[in-house]
């Protein structure tokens, strides 16, 4: 039987970019001793990838070296990988375990049936990503502590899933198994709609905007915050909306609906609704962070006022340590474009931010939650 346990497993992708690279990157560092092969049509990627040690063979096709795999990972763009399937299917042996990362599953699973694969296939697809593509910005973080969502065809057998999932476990990522029907249900509601509504208020501001560009100058960080996502490749999300538009139709109806509504508070001013609206977004919104697991943890931080000058972060930073505090993460959000920061600082604990408040706001500095 097949299992990663074996630890000299060997890896085959198809497409090595963002995510591609990035499980190849989590392979090659939870599993040194496995070989990884891939093909892609991007010689940069591929040499980039052999010179980062992440590969040990680049495949200048799909062919015979692919029937040593005991996993292929198909990575390219979802319609790439359906077209590539038939090619696959003749080198793969009989253990091997065909995975994608695909962020809707209807249509691989469509292609996989059509193909014969079931029996070896197990739909992949992790939660986490960025607005970048391609292999350059590829990292073995981007899969820690995400949820990756498995969707196994009916006939294939409790083993390979068992064995996959904890492949899958193995690299920091969190398994978790759905229907691939569920799946892209869910996924349009957390992931596509909000895609579309950033890209919607993005191209509001793009033609609301004055000539001067004045809404463009001053978005701050709320605006930024929501809107980072419409950065994304424009390519991906055609796709995504071409192949998952009746769950993503069926939801942008009810968030169409919710906007009338709260448009219908607004113009007549309906003080307690208003209220109930915010508030409700903001205990449910806040009650996300208490999940033990998962991608949005609780964090401790507070925000400073400091002058735009050499050597203000490095004398917070000092103060904090002489007393002891202990620093997870710093750094200056430029909300204020050109004008003082924002200095944002997290702690590993809750209790360290009200003393850092206190020692900070002694010595004269503004803190803000
Ligand atoms: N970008 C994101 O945040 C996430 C993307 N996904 C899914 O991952 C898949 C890949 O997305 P990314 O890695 O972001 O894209 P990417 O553009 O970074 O990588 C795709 C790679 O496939 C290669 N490629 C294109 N056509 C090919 C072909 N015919 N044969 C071999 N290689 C080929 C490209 O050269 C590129 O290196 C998509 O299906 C997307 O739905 C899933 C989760 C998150
Ligand atoms: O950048 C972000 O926050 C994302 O939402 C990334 C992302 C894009 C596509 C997916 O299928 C899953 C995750």
């Amino acid at each position: 039987m097949r299992t990663f346990m074996k630890s000299d497993f060997t890896c085959g992708f198809i497409g090595l970019g963002l995510i591609g690279g990035s499980i190849a990157r989590a392979i090659r560092d939870f599993h040194p001793k496995s070989r990884i092969l891939a093909y892609d049509i991007n010689q940069e990627a591929l040499q980039a990838a052999l010179a980062d040690g992440v590969i040990n063979t680049a495949l200048s096709a799909i062919g015979e070296e692919l029937s040593v795999c005991d996993y292929i990972f198909l990575c390219a763009p979802v319609s790439e990988n359906d077209s590539s399937l038939s090619e696959i299917k003749k080198y793969m042996s009989s253990t091997c375990l065909l995975t994608d990362v695909g962020s809707v599953k209807a249509d691989i699973h469509r292609h996989i049936q059509k193909a014969g694969l079931s029996p070896q296939f197990i739909g992949g697809h992790p939660m986490a990503g960025s607005e970048r593509t391609g292999y350059i910005n590829s990292k073995t973080l981007l899969l820690q502590n995400a949820y990756y969502i498995l969707t196994p065809c009916a006939d294939i057998s409790q083993e390979v899933i068992c064995d996959f999932r904890e492949l899958i476990a193995s690299l920091g990522a969190i398994p978790l198994i759905l229907t691939y029907k569920e799946h892209d249900y869910v996924t349009a509601a957390i992931s596509h709609l909000p895609h579309v509504v950033a890209a919607c208020l993005v191209n509001l501001i793009r033609q609301s905007d004055s000539p001067r560009g004045i809404m463009k100058l001053v978005a701050a960080g709320g605006f930024k915050d929501i809107t980072r996502i419409a950065s994304s490749s424009p390519v991906m999300w055609q796709q995504i909306c071409l192949t998952n538009g009746e769950n993503i139709s069926g939801l942008l109806e009810d968030y169409i609906v919710s906007l009338s509504q709260i448009k219908e508070e607004i113009d007549r001013a309906g003080a307690e609704p208003l209220y109930q609206f915010f508030d409700q977004a903001r205990v449910y919104r806040d009650s996300f962070t208490d999940a033990s697991s998962g991608p949005i943890k609780k964090s401790f931080s507070i925000r400073i006022d400091i002058a735009d000058e050499p050597g203000a972060l490095a004398a917070i930073a000092t103060i904090l340590a002489l007393h002891q505090i202990s620093i997870k993460n710093i750094g200056i959000t430029h909300n204020r474009e050109q004008a003082d920061g924002v200095l944002q600082v997290e702690f590993y604990e809750e209790s360290s931010i009200q003393k850092a408040e206190e020692i900070l706001s002694s010595k004269g500095y503004s803190i803000y939650h």
